[in-house]
């Protein structure tokens, strides 16, 4: 649905997108994560069309955006759904001809339009809200209503950009299993772009780490999580809170992280690794990511017995890091 072939851009002296190669299939939700600057919103702005890659290909809905004319870019455009983090709502229009607007702009006929914009209201759970203006909406609300009006066009393409970062823990969740609503039931494409990881372990079935305009890690969540030397996986599955208590004198923590499936003992093999050396659990966090159980075990091990513990866990292809006091991670 989406291809990036040896995407490339720059501004005078800056790289901000360096040979990005990138494929998101229908139907599915991708997101891209990466620190400030990294080149996220100029990718984004490769995929609308506004911006154009000095190198490479770029395919969405099998039109090839880098080399469409300014029509062709503007016909695009409206294939493409935008959501924000603010959702810059019209103040003296209701939800309803907030939604109304973009069916309003193409011409569309008036009682098309009524049918459409109630549909929308009901897709994104506010029925009966349609004559609200947006003072009267909470900020989950106004965003719901930004999203149906995203989607007002029918676009099979939904870009994201920060949609949960204003909002609260609940509304973020409510509004994130919307994005997944919208993309099941309507097969509607959809990238998010997000420094949250939560969003990401929350409704992406594949993503993207951006870093100084390269592509440093991509693929499904799933074998992400799974790739034990994958930077991305840790950050996905934050490392276990241990209790001061839990630090004994002289006990080295390992901190390892596994993925298991249904029938496959990855976990009770780290425990027995550690518990015949007189080992024991500090600390666990288990997540299910897409269709992998990922477990982040701290596990403490004895003096005298780090290296023994570390063989075995090497022996079993666990990737192992020491977990000291302060929280620092140390690579063996
Ligand atoms: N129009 C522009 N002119 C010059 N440099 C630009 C332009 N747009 C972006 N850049 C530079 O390109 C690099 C990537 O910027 P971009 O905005 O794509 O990153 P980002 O990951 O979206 O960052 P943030 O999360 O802070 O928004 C940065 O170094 C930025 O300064």
């Amino acid at each position: 649905m989406i291809t990036l072939e040896g995407v490339g851009k720059i501004y005078g002296p800056v790289t901000a997108l360096d040979d990005v190669h990138l494929e998101v299939e229908r139907g599915t939700i991708h997101g891209i994560v990466g620190p400030s600057g990294a080149g996220k919103s100029t990718l984004v702005g490769c995929l609308t069309g506004l911006v154009r890659p000095t190198s490479g290909r770029v395919v969405v809905d099998d039109v090839e955006v880098s080399a469409a004319n300014t029509r062709a870019r503007r016909a695009l455009r409206r294939r493409i759904g935008m959501v924000f983090q603010h959702v810059n709502l019209f103040d003296q229009r209701t939800a309803a001809a907030n939604i109304a607007y973009p069916l309003q702009i193409m011409g569309a006929p008036k009682v098309e339009i009524r049918e459409r914009v109630d549909e929308l209201l009901t897709i994104v759970g506010l029925e009966g809200r349609g004559d609200s203006y947006p003072s009267q909406l909470s900020g989950g609300q106004k965003q719901r209503v930004g999203i149906a009006r995203a989607l007002a066009t029918r676009p099979p393409v939904l870009l994201a950009d920060e949609p949960t970062s204003a909002l609260d823990t609940d509304t973020t969740d409510a509004i994130l299993h919307l994005l997944r609503e919208v993309c099941d039931a309507l097969g509607v494409t959809v990238v998010i772009i997000t420094h949250e990881m939560s969003v990401v372990r929350e409704i992406c079935d594949s993503v993207t780490l951006l870093d100084s305009g390269r592509v440093a890690e991509t693929g499904k969540l799933e074998d992400i999580v799974a790739d034990q030397t994958s930077k991305l996986a840790r950050s996905l599955v934050p490392p276990p809170a241990i209790p001061d208590d839990n630090y004994l004198s002289g006990y080295t923590i390992f901190d390892v992280m596994f993925t298991s499936h249904p029938g496959e003992p990855t976990g009770a093999r780290v425990l027995s690794a550690v518990a015949n050396l007189g080992g024991d659990i500090a600390a666990g966090t288990f997540e299910t990511i897409g269709s992998a159980q990922v477990g982040r075990l701290a596990v403490s091990v004895p003096p005298n017995r780090a290296d023994e513990a570390r063989d075995a866990l090497w022996r079993d292809g666990h990737a192992v890091q020491v977990r000291r006091k302060d929280g620092v991670e140390v690579a063996l």
